[in-house]
């Protein structure tokens, strides 16, 4: 019988330098922009996870840069070692009078990283330069910082591409930082255009030339930039440059939160503290809530799709062995695993649900196919429980007769008053029944949905009083046959919350305000419920 683990055990562990470039390369993605305040407070979650070196921004390029540096003094980094980044000196210069090279210099951290052109079209067409003045440019910048005490990384921009055009000069520009004394040799496909197999080849001849680390320096283009980072380690790189999330310019560059636990979890490199990879999850979603950018819900190892089942079969799967459909233990990184409930679920899906209201009930119950008939039923006709499992739960709880009204809808009118003089431009009017006692209330609101919510709220506080903890967080529909034109079907998310709990409600209905209302009432019922559980649970 073979055993699978979740974790790999690899003797003889090498360690991993990371190097994050989250503010520096990561800045340069469209749509962000980090404030000092943004940089600092990444910086110590980056220290926090463990990262060895965290490349800051470029001091020779912008005020808040300058700003940045100017207050590292405030950083207490347990593990990182903050990099300023800036380029050779320019064409025809010396290193003690070039203002970038300065910048680098008073810019207070003790690491540097300076980016040298090593293809030899680019020194020929951009830098409009000979190559032997780009190997001095290269060495004499290195050497001054080295005078200046820093330990340099020398970041060989287009190194790929420079090799595959002339191999014999891209490594002589290797050579030329090398001999003026930098620690590191960082190897940079810059336009992301390399695949494995050639990043692999060339990293290994550049490790059989040079004593000093090898870096690799990936960026996105070709949706290669992990697959490449991961080929340069295994042909002898030991550090690894990349950024949080993948962000970078154009396509991105090579994603830290995917890099780090491949290497560390599948291949038994060290690149953080053990201790600290739990964190990675929660580190990936930070960066993106300061860079204003949307998760990437599907992204390997952190999203929050990454370990969510849907099919049936493989729920049935995971919840016999998790190692049937999961390529790691979620915890690990951090995350967790997300069963959905949805119309290609089986029983064993369900069966949690059932048994969280009803234990006694079992896999071959008929109650149990018959709410999995219902399910797939309603989905046919629209609904969609994956993100509403609330109104889920209410309709597993009616199909085993655990449920209580608790209150009847009598009627509801809504009056939608175009154009309002006033501002409110919607009002409801709303009868319903609790227990022996009637009651009539009308409100107003912003729009007919709006009203609806406040009316039903004000009937019901008085026998409820809870009612009043919730708010709404979220509306959405979705029309879901357009070609129906104004006669389509919609569906309408309801999202709730009572500042403990979060829950979603869903309605669909040919009606957007009948679709509303299902998914108010349900939204309602749903805090009832928790509550009446509340209040009968044993102290
Ligand atoms: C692959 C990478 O990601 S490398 C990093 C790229 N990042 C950035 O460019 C962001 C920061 N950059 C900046 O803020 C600005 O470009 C600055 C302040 C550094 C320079 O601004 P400017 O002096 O106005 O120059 P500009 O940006 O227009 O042009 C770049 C100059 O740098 C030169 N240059 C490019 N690469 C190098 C290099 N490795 N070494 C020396 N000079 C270089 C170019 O030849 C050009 O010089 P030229 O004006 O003499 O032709
Ligand atoms: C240095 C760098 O960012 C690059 O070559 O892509």
């Amino acid at each position: 019988m073979t055993v699978i683990t979740h974790t790999s055990e690899v003797q003889n562990v090498t360690k991993i330098d990371i190097y994050d470039s989250t503010l520096r390369d990561g800045a340069q993605a469209q749509g962000v922009s980090y404030s000092v305040e943004d940089k600092i407070k990444i910086v110590q979650r980056l220290d926090e996870l463990g990262i060895r070196y965290i490349e800051a921004g470029n001091p020779g390029s912008n005020p808040k840069d300058l700003e940045f540096f100017a207050r590292l003094g405030e950083l207490r980094l347990r593990h990182a070692k903050i990099i300023a980044f800036g380029s050779t000196f320019k064409v025809g210069g010396d290193a003690a009078t070039d203002a970038n090279v300065q910048s680098l210099l008073r810019a207070g951290a003790s690491a540097v990283a300076i980016f040298g052109k090593s293809w030899d079209f680019q020194v020929t067409d951009i830098l409009r330069t000979t190559q032997a003045e780009n190997l001095r440019m290269i060495g004499d910048t290195i050497r001054h910082l080295r005078q200046g005490g820093l330990e340099v990384v020398f970041d060989a921009e287009h190194f790929f591409d420079g090799y595959k055009a002339n191999p014999g000069y891209a490594l002589q520009t290797l050579a030329a930082a090398a001999e003026a004394g930098a620690g590191c040799l960082c190897l940079c496909d810059t336009n992301g255009g390399s695949f494995p197999d050639e990043i692999f080849d060339i990293v290994k001849v550049v490790c059989s030339r040079f004593k000093c680390a090898i870096g690799i320096h990936c960026h996105n283009d070709g949706e290669m930039a992990v697959a490449n980072s991961v080929a340069a380690v295994r042909a002898g790189a030991t550090q690894v440059q990349g950024t949080l999330n993948g962000i970078g310019e154009r396509c991105g560059n090579a994603n830290l939160c995917a890099i780090i636990p491949n290497l560390q979890l599948k291949l038994g490199f060290e690149c953080i503290p053990p201790q600290c990879m739990k964190h990675l999850t929660s580190i990936a979603r930070f960066a993106s809530e300061i860079a204003n950018l949307a998760p990437n819900d599907k992204a390997p190892y952190v999203g929050s799709h990454a370990f969510a089942h849907k099919g049936g079969m493989h729920i049935d799967a995971v919840n016999k062995t998790p190692t049937a459909y999961e390529h790691i233990n979620p915890e690990l990184v951090g995350n967790h695993r997300t069963i959905l409930m949805s119309e290609v679920a089986g029983r064993s899906t369900l069966l949690a649900l059932i048994n969280a209201i009803d234990p006694g009930i079992k896999r071959n119950s008929p109650q149990t196919q018959h709410i999995m008939d219902r399910l797939k039923q309603l989905e046919h006709e629209g609904y969609q429980f994956e993100t509403a499992e609330s109104s889920f739960e209410l309709i597993v709880r009616k199909e085993l007769g655990k449920y209580q009204p608790f209150f009847e809808l009598k009627e509801f009118k809504v009056i939608v008053d175009e154009p309002s003089a006033s501002g409110v431009n919607s009002s409801a009017m709303i009868k319903i029944r609790v227990g022996d006692t009637e009651e009539i209330t009308a409100a107003e609101g912003d729009g007919p949905v709006n009203a609806l919510d406040q009316a039903i709220r004000k009937a019901l506080e008085r026998f409820y009083p809870a009612i009043r903890e919730v708010k709404l967080t979220d509306y959405k529909v979705r029309v879901l046959d357009s070609d129906r034109a104004t006669a389509a079907k919609v569906r309408v998310l309801i999202e709730s919350t009572d500042h403990t709990e979060s829950w979603t409600t869903i309605g669909v209905s040919t009606d957007v305000i009948n679709a509303s209302w299902l998914a108010l009432v349900d939204a309602i019922e749903y805090k009832l419920v928790r509550e009446q559980e509340r209040q009968t649970a044993p102290r």
